[in-house]
């Protein structure tokens, strides 16, 4: 059976101009969903706290900024884009004391719900509205007449109606006009882990890196391997967004084609699979959450290193050079679009 999907005529956005909406977080979701629903004509105001680098940003754009817990009082449905890592504090400081029947909660991302680091209470909808792309890019399509997909999920419908209001929400962001797929909070959650961990993030960066490493290690100019690993990459994954893999395999050579089909199958093996399985366990039985989360409470001195290695890594500098020469390439995330 084809998944549930809702497309703007499914929507409708009355539900959501009636509500007073607060956005709880300003960053690459928060500043995308703040700024489309406002667009799209609803009462939006962001909840920062004091001192939050990211209030002079939203008030640049006009919008009103209160702290989390008056943004919380004075909404009847609360939006969580704070980090992950932060919503359960920022739940059980600032919005759950201010939570009244009625209310609607909002996720983009089901973690905190999934591993049970927040619990509403009944007489509130718990709604998730999941974009399936990064929030700045949610905002640049939202901007152009365009939408990401959507999923939404709803674990309490305390009104009876949080479907639709999550559908209403989601046409706000843009999310209706792609396509928004009914699922379940335990669904996005795992599934989205597993994307950003095993293909989009994970896998592909570190795809990049070692595709790179082999070539500048064999002598071949870092210049040439950049443009050949990472840069082509996206041309490359334009087809295949727009056609899908035969759309890719049908532009590019016979040579290259019948390279992919033979060498492809050895540099992404059964062992490459059966190590996915393994991630996918770590999600499903809740280790990953319970790692990320004691990583995060102990300083998250493992994720500064890594990640202080990978911007380190050679790939970045020679990459930084030529996008410099490519006025079109490195266009800036800006918070509008
Ligand atoms: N990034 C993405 O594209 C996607 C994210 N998601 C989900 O969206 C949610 C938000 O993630 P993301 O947009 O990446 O987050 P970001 O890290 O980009 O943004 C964090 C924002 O939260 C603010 N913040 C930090 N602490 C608090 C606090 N205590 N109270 C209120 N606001 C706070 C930050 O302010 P300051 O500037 O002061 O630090 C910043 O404005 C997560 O659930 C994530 O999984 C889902 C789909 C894609
Ligand atoms: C792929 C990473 C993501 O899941 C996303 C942009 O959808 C995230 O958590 O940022
Ligand atoms: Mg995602
Ligand atoms: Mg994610």
């Amino acid at each position: 059976m084809p998944a549930e999907t809702f497309y703007d005529d499914d929507a409708d956005l009355g539900l959501i101009q009636a509500r007073k909406v607060a956005v709880v977080g300003y960053g690459s979701q928060g500043h995308a969903h703040a700024l489309s629903l406002r667009d799209s004509g609803v009462d939006v105001r962001i909840g920062l706290p004091e001192g939050s680098k990211s209030r002079a940003k939203a008030e640049e754009e006009g919008l009103r900024v209160v702290t989390p817990a008056e943004a919380a009082a004075e909404a009847d449905l609360i939006s969580i884009q704070a980090p992950d890592t932060v919503q359960r504090t920022v739940y059980a400081n600032d919005i759950e004391p201010n939570l009244k029947p009625g209310d609607a909660l909002f996720f983009s991302h089901g973690f905190n719900v999934r591993y049970g680091y927040i619990t509403p209470p009944q007489g509130v909808d718990l709604v998730l509205v999941a974009p399936k792309g990064p929030g700045h890019l949610v905002r640049r399509q939202f901007v152009d007449g365009k939408g990401v997909p959507n999923l939404v999920a709803v674990e309490q419908d305390a009104s009876g109606n949080a479907l639709a209001l999550g559908l209403a929400y989601s046409k706000g962001i843009g999310g209706t006009r792609a396509g928004t797929i009914k699922t379940t909070f335990t669904e996005e959650t795992e599934t989205d882990l597993f994307g950003e961990q095993a293909v989009l993030c994970g896998g592909t960066s570190h795809l990049i890196q070692a595709g790179f490493e082999t070539l500048v290690e064999a002598g071949y100019q870092p210049e040439i391997a950049y443009f050949e690993v990472l840069h082509e990459l996206k041309l490359i994954v334009d087809l295949i967004y727009e056609g899908g893999i035969a759309r890719q395999r049908y532009s590019c050579s016979d040579t290259a084609e019948y390279g992919d089909l033979t060498r492809g199958p050895r540099v992404v093996t059964e062992q490459t699979k059966a190590e996915m399985k393994k991630i996918l366990g770590e999600i499903q039985d809740g280790s990953f959450a319970k790692e990320w989360v004691a990583e995060d409470e102990n300083g998250r001195p493992n994720f500064t290193a890594l990640r202080t290695r990978g911007q380190e890594h050679p790939i970045e500098e020679v990459g930084s050079r030529l996008r410099g020469l490519m006025s079109w390439v490195d266009r800036p995330i800006t918070e509008t679009a």
